[in-house]
């Protein structure tokens, strides 16, 4: 009894820290509830077999290949403009409930020919979902960060990067860069390249990911999920201002990325449910964290894998023996690889400034 309340103890320092989520998919981040909810109004509506879809959702260990069969059953239920900006409003409202302070939401924009959806409307609908939370403090246009300076609000700051998925062409990668350059005023930040890691080529989506950039906007890249020495140099030499994972690099890859400085997005508990990595332990996070490599602790998909951004924070601690004070300051170095403007940067250095100087670290 003792220890469990000890546990919970801990665990609740974990969440009145101060965080930055950089790498985090809406649809991979849906509560579960929610997600049964939908399947289940769907179930008895015939469009799915409700039981099968229950096994599949409820199964804990899954790999690789599982996840993504996975996320085409998360995207038949959660594909209507409705269902989007109530599962966005969610999502933000759970990381801002764990003290998230400055979140990066990804998602891929879909097209849904049959309710009448594109890329753009299926958007706007997830804005929407941020604009229904704004009452919440939450904030995610320039004029509202300025508006809620200088008071002592708690706040979430929510910025959007447009995902393109390894199975789309070339054309409709560079649909997504369009869109995400046009709604640049509503929060998108910047480009990331996700999916199925064992689909695509890496010449498919170069000539979209080289346009963003060249228009200003960030690009971060799934990188090394899987072995692919030729993909993972040539990620590294188009220089993206952050990856994802790198799981799989071989000695002279590690090389490449040590020389780059380029900010690793580290998802431990996604890295070991996936088979990306065999076991905690043996987790690249502890040689980069020594190396003093840029790194930023991430959930990936925080409903998919039953995690969230304090749980990562506590495995950490609890896996590679770091004291408070240590995963305190990785959290606060996470400001430095922030997509958002320096108006953002500087508030939430304010807001890890006072948190050092309330916070208990024993
Ligand atoms: C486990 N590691 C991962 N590796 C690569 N891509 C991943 C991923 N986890 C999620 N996604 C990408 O995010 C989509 C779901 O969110 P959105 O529909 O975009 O909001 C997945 O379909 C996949 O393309
Ligand atoms: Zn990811």
């Amino acid at each position: 009894m003792e220890e469990t309340e000890d546990k919970s103890k801990v665990m609740n320092w974990w969440v009145s820290m101060p965080k930055v989520e950089l790498h985090a998919h809406l649809n991979g981040s849906i509560r579960n509830s929610t997600l049964l909810e939908l399947a289940r109004e769907l179930g008895e509506k015939g469009t799915i077999v409700f039981s099968d879809f229950e096994h599949v959702i409820r199964k804990n260990d899954r790999s690789l290949r599982e996840v993504f069969k996975l996320f085409d059953l998360i995207h038949i239920v959660t594909t209507d403009h409705k269902t989007i900006t109530r599962i966005t409003k969610e999502v933000v409202e759970d990381f801002a409930a764990e003290n998230v302070v400055y979140l990066e939401l990804r998602t891929t924009p879909k097209r849904n020919d049959s309710i009448g959806m594109n890329k753009r409307s299926y958007m706007e609908a997830v804005v929407e979902g941020l604009r229904s939370v704004n009452s919440l403090e939450i904030n995610f246009s320039s004029y509202d960060v300025e508006k809620c300076s200088g008071t002592n609000e708690k706040k979430i700051f929510v910025r959007l990067l447009l995902s393109i998925d390894r199975r789309e062409s070339t054309q409709a990668a560079m649909e997504t860069v369009n869109l995400a350059l046009e709604m640049r005023d509503v929060g998108v930040v910047g480009i990331d390249l996700s999916g199925n890691p064992t689909i695509g080529e890496w010449a498919t989506f170069f000539p979209a990911l080289k346009f963003a950039r060249e228009q200003g906007l960030e690009v971060t890249l799934h990188c090394g999920e899987v072995p692919n020495s030729v993909e993972i140099q040539s990620m590294l030499d188009f220089l993206p201002g952050r990856i994802g994972h790198a799981c799989c690099f071989q000695d002279e890859e590690w090389k490449k990325l040590k020389l780059s400085k380029i900010p690793v997005e580290i998802c431990l508990t996604s890295n070991i449910r996936t088979e990306s990595i065999s076991s905690m332990d043996v987790h690249h996070f502890a040689e980069l964290y020594k190396a003093s490599h840029p790194i930023v602790l991430c959930t990936d998909d925080s409903g998919v894998f039953s995690t969230n951004l304090s749980n990562e924070y506590a495995l950490v601690s609890s896996t590679f023996g770091l004291g408070r004070m240590e995963l305190f300051e990785l959290a606060r170095k996470a400001v430095d690889f922030i997509y958002a403007g320096e108006g953002v940067k500087m508030e939430l250095i304010k807001v890890f400034e006072s948190a050092a100087r309330t916070l208990k670290y024993n």
